[in-house]
């Protein structure tokens, strides 16, 4: 039997986990794999801070130095945020030992220069922890579609936000009180801004599109919306015309090597589809391929264990699995998300209340200015009302003048898109897809 040296940054939520699955599932592990993992130490910030498992405290260290200076075959870094990880790990390539990580900040911004330097120091870095938890996406596709052309990815990429608006939707809780429980569980990133503004999701589909397209596209490129003003009563009307409302990531490709489309936000998926179906902490990620058509995968995508899972995993296939044969990486053209035609899905809080044939009203003015609505929902409030429409064509004057027309004293108005309801390309879009081609 083969004994590994392993040292572990981070002992929170998902180092705990690691630490744990090690110890718990050293007998599998050594049976299929034949290796013996021993972590020799564990980097922490405060070394006298309660452990939520017992007999580490010997292994507790705040000094990265030392550690190298010890010489272990592997480092799993667990911390988050990009320094000092970046530095960790880079000092870790440097000095030829193996790195497993969790941190998707890091690898959206830093991965591919990250995955140079190992390649040139022949060490291999692996980081499948960092998109959709436990949910073996970034090995399927390094490592079983790689003769295929993938056209799309795109799925629910983030637990804590799919959990609060699960809660919120079905249990009417409060956004604050779901957050929380989602931080307790350990769902959360150390700042739930990253969760809840749509930004940890778009570090994950920055990180697919990379494996599936070699497209290197800068974070800041991809087009985010968060759920921070999503309410219940929104999820409510959306749940009468026939939705749930999810935050999806969706990233494609328009022709091979051509330019991409990313975009991360609120978005109606009907009941019927699949994606409605995922619910509280787990995730999905679907992929479009030329020849294997779609794959979906579903999975818990954020927590301890499955989190733990995941960097467990790309530590035995350190050893066990060969390395891909890398991407030529480039930085392809990022096209603007398209904002006209297709159907929207609106949203309206009014100042008035609602009388009972507002669903007629808002119908017939609709059409006297040219668009139809395909359905309304509404609430009547003693205070304030609600209203969703679900519009046939949206154009982004509607953004201005729909509460005008409809007559109506809005306090708020929300679009949203809807999946499964083609956007319309557009001449202009057209035209700079293949101009780039
Ligand atoms: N939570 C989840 O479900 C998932 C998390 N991830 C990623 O995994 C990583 C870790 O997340 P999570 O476990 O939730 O985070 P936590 O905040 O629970 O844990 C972070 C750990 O890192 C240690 N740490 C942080 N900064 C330093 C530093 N500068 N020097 C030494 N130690 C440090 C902390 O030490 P101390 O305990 O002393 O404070 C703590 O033990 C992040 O990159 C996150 O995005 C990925 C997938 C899922
Ligand atoms: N905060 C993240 C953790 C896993 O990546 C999430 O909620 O998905």
């Amino acid at each position: 039997m083969d004994r590994i040296d392993v040292a572990l940054l981070g002992l929170g939520t998902v180092g705990t986990g690691v630490y744990k699955m090690l110890q718990s599932n050293q007998d599998v592990i050594a049976r299929r794999t034949g290796l013996l993992f021993e972590v020799k130490h564990i980097l922490v910030r405060d070394p006298n801070k309660k452990r939520k498992v017992d007999g580490v405290q010997h292994l507790l260290t705040t000094r990265f130095e030392e550690i190298m200076a010890t010489g272990v075959d592997v480092v799993m870094e667990a911390m988050g945020g990009v320094e000092p990880a970046r530095t960790y790990i880079e000092r870790a390539i440097r000095t030829r030992c193996h790195v497993v990580t969790a941190n998707k900040e890091l690898i959206a911004k830093h991965g591919a220069e990250l995955e140079k330097l190992a390649r040139e120091h022949g060490v291999q870095l692996l980081y499948e922890a960092s998109v959709g938890g436990g949910i073996p996406v970034l090995g399927t596709l390094q490592h079983f579609l790689k003769a295929n052309r993938i056209m799309r990815v795109s799925g629910i990429l983030n637990g804590t936000t799919n959990f609060i608006l699960t809660q919120m939707g079905e249990h009417q809780r409060p956004f604050e009180e779901v957050l929380a429980e989602a931080q307790r569980r350990g769902y959360a990133e150390a700042d739930p801004t990253a969760d809840v503004e749509g930004l940890d999701a778009a570090h994950k589909l920055a990180i697919l599109s990379r494996l599936a397209f070699g497209a290197v596209v800068s974070v800041d490129e991809i087009a985010r919306r968060g759920i921070t003003d999503i309410s219940p009563e929104e999820l409510e009307l959306a749940h009468r015309l026939g939705y749930k409302i999810k935050l999806l990531a969706k990233a494609e490709q328009f022709g091979e090597e051509g330019p991409v489309a990313l975009q991360v936000g609120p978005t109606l998926v009907p009941l019927s589809h699949p994606l409605a179906g995922i619910n509280g902490v787990y995730n999905a990620i679907h992929v479009e391929a030329d020849t294997v058509q779609d794959v979906t995968l579903v999975g818990q995508g954020a927590g301890e264990q499955p989190t733990a899972s995941a960097m467990v995993e790309d530590l035995c296939n350190l050893f066990r699995l060969p390395l891909p044969r890398p991407l030529p990486y480039r930085r392809p053209l990022v096209l603007p998300v398209w904002e006209e035609g297709g159907a929207r899905f609106a949203f309206i809080e009014t100042k008035d209340r609602l009388g009972s044939d507002i669903s007629h009203q808002v119908k017939e003015r609709l059409k006297r200015f040219g668009t139809s609505a395909v359905d309304v929902a509404w609430l009547p409030g003693a205070e304030r009302g609600a209203l969703a429409l679900i519009l046939r064509r949206w154009d982004p004057s509607l953004e201005e003048k729909l509460t005008e027309e409809l007559g109506l004293e809005a306090e708020r108005v929300v679009f949203r898109p809807l999946l499964g309801m083609p956007e319309p390309v557009g001449e202009e879009r057209e035209e700079k897809i293949s101009s780039a081609q």
